[in-house]
């Protein structure tokens, strides 16, 4: 990802955006940190301005009109309030923090769900930026809106302060103005530089994590041990540790000598200005109050300028942060939804794809390249092909998870374009290839294929008969209520060993088919490589299942195991991004193409007498 240039008007706009999102998740909270903030600036200078007046009173230099005893309580309320402020403000902010993050991932959340089809979630930029998003999204107003209250904070310090040494001898006062504005450009720059190498380092970040995950994690996990790539990723990863940590150093060598550098100044201005306020008490110009408020003065403003400017580079930073967040609830919708969609009609005819042509990106090869296709009402049409012949990618655009780039898909006639997507996918089920297995129970893990099912014992068992698991899931330590996982303990669960369970890959097939079974009642069911992970005798009952469950319903399966597919009604085989060859089994052996070379080719596989085919 590249980093992201924040122009004036676009950081005005981000702050404005940031800003308000504070505002709005914590409006109260916001506006009591504000207060307790002009508090805390004001604060230590009334300590200071308190100690002179009570020195000035006990040595007789004058003072105001109370009694010094009433100096000393306002000087004891002003330093417990000094005392207690900063638990107060840190209990504030982290309330705010907590309300702020909700409302970044409600609107990441509705950002997200605003986009209808596959193209931007696919997309690896795209991708990269939502990560970001859902990790700093929540810092951007979190850290914009501390640091700014932490700078007003600052000028409230510094323009009190200010204020005190100017009255106490413009000279001094101007003199650690003056000194400070080095140090207020140095700052500058190194927040600049810092800045550009948290951009720098995101690269090494990334990679470094992902070695990180390819070590550490389960998927990775049989394939690091039997190939032995422990050493080999781990070796990458250190050399990416390695880059990130010569980039850190560089930038810390040159903060510590400009700090040291600037430190030094510091000393020397507050050191003449101690020389010159001694030298003036001791001739009798100045009092022993005016030296005590000289000595909290000079750090005050230092410290409270050196604050103030740690304060500019961290909103500059979160202002960065916020541009990936902003991006993404900002996106465009990516693909166009009829403002008036058409409702979508029970299927009666067919679905028909006319001269469908596709690609992924303009930069990608065509995928598709003028599919001619008719899935007639009614019947299972089965779609071969070889691996990356475009079967998966057919099934998306029939989702409308993409739009063709050239040609049409018709319902009934009508374009798929003038449907609202989710009312489409209502009609549609599917079971896809790299189905999700959800760290949730049995029960919770078949109903997501229709949550309105989610409780409905009887519903979920019978989608479980149909896919051949409910025996499976009934004997589970808890049934259906049985966690399909090992890493999602919670509280008691923990340590109960029966709390969650791991199932085979087979077994978890068919989970997702029960998903699909759920809804058996739609007008086109979609079944992508369902049978893949089943045994033999398990594929062959699936299909016999399968085709009396859908019996008179329109379905479209995908498979390479043709033995699967050969009592279908219509099968279709994608080459080329074209359909070369269509018929019914019996008519496309006879044609003797790539379907026959195919089934033939498995058949000898299993009948090692068939000689193979050449
Ligand atoms: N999100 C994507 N972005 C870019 N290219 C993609 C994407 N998904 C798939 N492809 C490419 O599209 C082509 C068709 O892929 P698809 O998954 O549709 O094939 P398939 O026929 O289902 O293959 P298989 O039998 O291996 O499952 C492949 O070349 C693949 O690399």
């Amino acid at each position: 990802m590249t980093a992201p240039r924040l122009t004036a008007r676009r950081a005005a706009r981000h702050a404005r955006v940031a800003l308000g999102l504070t505002w709005r998740a914590a409006p109260v909270g916001t506006g009591v940190d504000l207060l307790l903030a002009v508090l805390a600036g004001a604060t230590p200078v009334a300590v200071a301005g308190l100690t002179k007046l009570v020195l000035d009173r006990l040595t007789g230099r004058g003072g105001p009109a109370v009694p010094v005893a009433a100096l000393g309580v306002g000087l004891a309320v002003a330093a417990a309030v000094a005392a207690v402020l900063p638990h107060l403000r840190r209990y504030v902010e982290d309330e705010r923090r907590r309300a702020v993050t909700r409302l970044v991932r409600r609107r990441l959340h509705e950002a997200v769900s605003r986009l209808v089809g596959l193209v931007r979630l696919e997309d690896p930029l795209f991708q990269d930026r939502l990560q970001a998003a859902q990790q700093t999204g929540h810092l951007g107003p979190t850290q914009l809106t501390g640091n700014t209250l932490g700078a007003v904070q600052s000028v409230i310090a510094i323009a009190g302060f200010l204020g005190v040494l100017l009255a106490l001898s413009p000279v001094i006062g101007l003199l650690v103005l003056v000194a400070a504005l080095p140090t207020l450009g140095m700052q500058l720059r190194l927040n600049r530089a810092r800045m550009a190498m948290v951009l720098r380092l995101e690269h090494f970040q990334r990679r470094d994590l992902f070695f990180a995950h390819l070590l550490t994690g389960v998927p990775a996990a049989k394939e690091v041990r039997l190939f032995g790539l422990g050493r080999f990723f781990g070796d990458r990863m250190l050399d990416e540790l390695h880059g990130m940590h010569r980039v850190e150093r560089g930038l810390d060598r040159r903060e510590m000598r400009a700090q040291a550098l600037l430190g030094l100044l510091g000393a020397g201005v507050a050191g003449v200005g101690v020389v010159w306020t001694v030298n003036a008490a001791a001739s009798g110009r100045l009092s022993l109050g005016d030296v005590a408020v000289y000595l909290a003065a000079v750090p005050g403003v230092q410290g409270a300028l050196g604050a103030l400017v740690g304060q500019v580079g961290a909103i500059h930073q979160a202002l960065l942060l916020f541009d990936h967040y902003d991006q993404v609830v900002r996106a465009e919708p990516d693909l166009p939804v009829p403002a008036a969609p058409r409702p979508v009609p029970p299927l009666r005819r067919g679905i028909e794809l006319r001269d469908v042509w596709f690609r992924y990106s303009p930069e990608h090869p065509w995928v598709l390249r003028g599919v001619d296709l008719w899935l007639p009402h009614g019947a299972t049409t089965a779609l071969v092909g070889l691996n990356g012949a475009g079967k998966s990618t057919l099934v998306k655009l029939l989702c409308r998870f993409y739009d063709p780039e050239r040609g049409a898909i018709l319902w009934d006639g009508v374009d798929l374009r003038e449907f609202d997507p989710q009312a489409l996918r209502e009609r549609l089920g599917a079971v896809f290839q790299d189905f999700v297995p959800y760290d949730l129970t049995a029960g919770e893990n078949i109903a997501v294929g229709d949550l309105s099912a989610l409780g409905d014992a009887d519903r979920l068992r019978q989608a479980a008969r149909h896919a051949g698991v409910d025996d499976t899931l009934t004997a589970l330590p808890r049934g259906y209520d049985t966690l399909l996982t090992r890493v999602f303990f919670d509280g008691p669960d923990r340590d109960d060993p029966q709390a969650g369970v791991v199932l085979s890959g087979g077994q978890w097939q068919r989970v997702a088919l029960a998903r699909g079974f759920l809804r058996a009642e739609v007008d086109l069911l979609v079944l992508d490589e369902p049978s893949s992970g089943l045994d033999a005798e398990a594929e062959h009952d699936l299909h016999t299942r399968l085709r009396r469950l859908r019996r008179g319903r329109t379905s479209l399966l995908i498979s390479h195991r043709l033995n699967a597919v050969r009592e279908a009604d219509l099968i279709v085989v994608l080459a080329d991004g074209r359909v070369t060859e269509r018929g019914d089994h019996q008519q496309l052996l006879a044609a003797a193409g790539d379907y026959a070379r195919l089934f033939t080719l498995q058949a000898h596989g299993y009948r090692e007498d068939t000689p193979a085919p050449v």
